[in-house]
């Protein structure tokens, strides 16, 4: 397999009133094309700043990353992104929606016929077909969430970057997504870089969890590799060894090595057991 990006000893200083914050330092990633990555780690730590980095949308202090060997400098169609709130323009239908960025990437190349199959065979992907002359008010948070990732997928990129991509969702909803997500990875071979806050996410949908130290200066603490044979089926996964064994590792290094100090967080993790909580804090 060849690297597809580098993230390469990347720092990230913040300017603020009280003086330099440095976020990140020296986090250092090469992933794989057709990997799916998770990015986990305690709130504020800057795992949305990595995206960002990745994303074109900041510039690191130090270092930076390479897609296909060249740097990456602003935001590109090659590098969608989905976010946690669904960022569909309200006055637009679904169609329209995933036609707005069809149309960015592919004005040029396609004939309107072969837009309008490409579209429908993204929508198709997601099993939104029979939603796609609805408005986002017409249709649930999943579904648009849906609607969302079509589109990323639309855009045929390179690397697909989500940031939390299910936070919002209740957690029915959620599985049927993180399900869907793993059939069209495995259909489509996506490389795929997911921020989570939730372990058994983490462990189900990645081949590697890239596990963040809590900040300031914060970097890459470990990496997981998670080998479980694809697909993978959630209901046979709960009573599996190596599934456990991996949740256990993230769960000890989120609630062990990189425990929280601040009071509230604190309380709050004293008063479960760390074993059996997936969300974190
Ligand atoms: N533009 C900015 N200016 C100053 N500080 C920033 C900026 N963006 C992020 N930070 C700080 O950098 C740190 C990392 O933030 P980031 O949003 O990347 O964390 P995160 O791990 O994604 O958090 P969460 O899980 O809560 O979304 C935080 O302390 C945050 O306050």
């Amino acid at each position: 397999m060849s690297a597809i990006l580098n993230i390469s000893q990347i720092d990230m200083v913040f300017p603020t009133p009280k003086g330099d914050f440095t976020a990140l330092k020296n986090v250092d990633l090469k992933i794989n094309r057709g990997e799916f990555i998770s990015l986990i780690g305690h709130s504020g730590c800057g795992k949305s700043t990595v995206l960002n980095v990745v994303a074109g949308l900041y510039q690191a202090t130090k270092g930076g990353v390479l897609l296909n060997n060249k740097e990456v400098i602003e935001p590109g169609p090659e590098r969608a992104v989905v976010f946690q709130n669904h960022s569909l323009l309200p006055w637009l239908t679904a169609y329209q929606n995933i036609e707005l960025a069809v149309k960015q990437v592919f004005q040029q190349k396609m004939s309107a016929l072969e837009m309008k199959q490409w579209i429908e065979h993204n929508l198709h992907l997601v099993h939104m077909e029979h939603a796609m002359h609805k408005r986002p008010d017409e249709i649930s948070g999943g579904m648009k969430q849906r609607i969302g990732i079509a589109r990323a997928l639309a855009m045929q990129p390179e690397i697909l970057l989500m940031d939390e991509p299910f936070g919002a969702l209740d957690a029915l909803t959620r599985a049927h997504m993180q399900d869907s997500l793993m059939e069209i990875q495995q259909q489509l071979n996506n490389t795929v870089i997911m921020i989570t806050h939730d372990v058994d996410e983490a462990v189900l949908l990645s081949d590697r969890i890239v596990m963040m130290t809590n900040g300031p200066e914060a970097t890459i603490g470990e990496i997981l590799t998670v080998d479980l044979a694809r697909p993978r089926n959630r209901v046979q996964l709960a009573n599996d060894q190596q599934y456990n064994d991996l949740r256990a590792r993230v769960l000890s290094f989120l609630y062990e090595k990189q425990r929280k100090v601040a009071p509230l967080i604190g309380k709050i993790s004293q008063s479960k057991n760390s074993n059996e909580t997936s969300n974190i804090a």
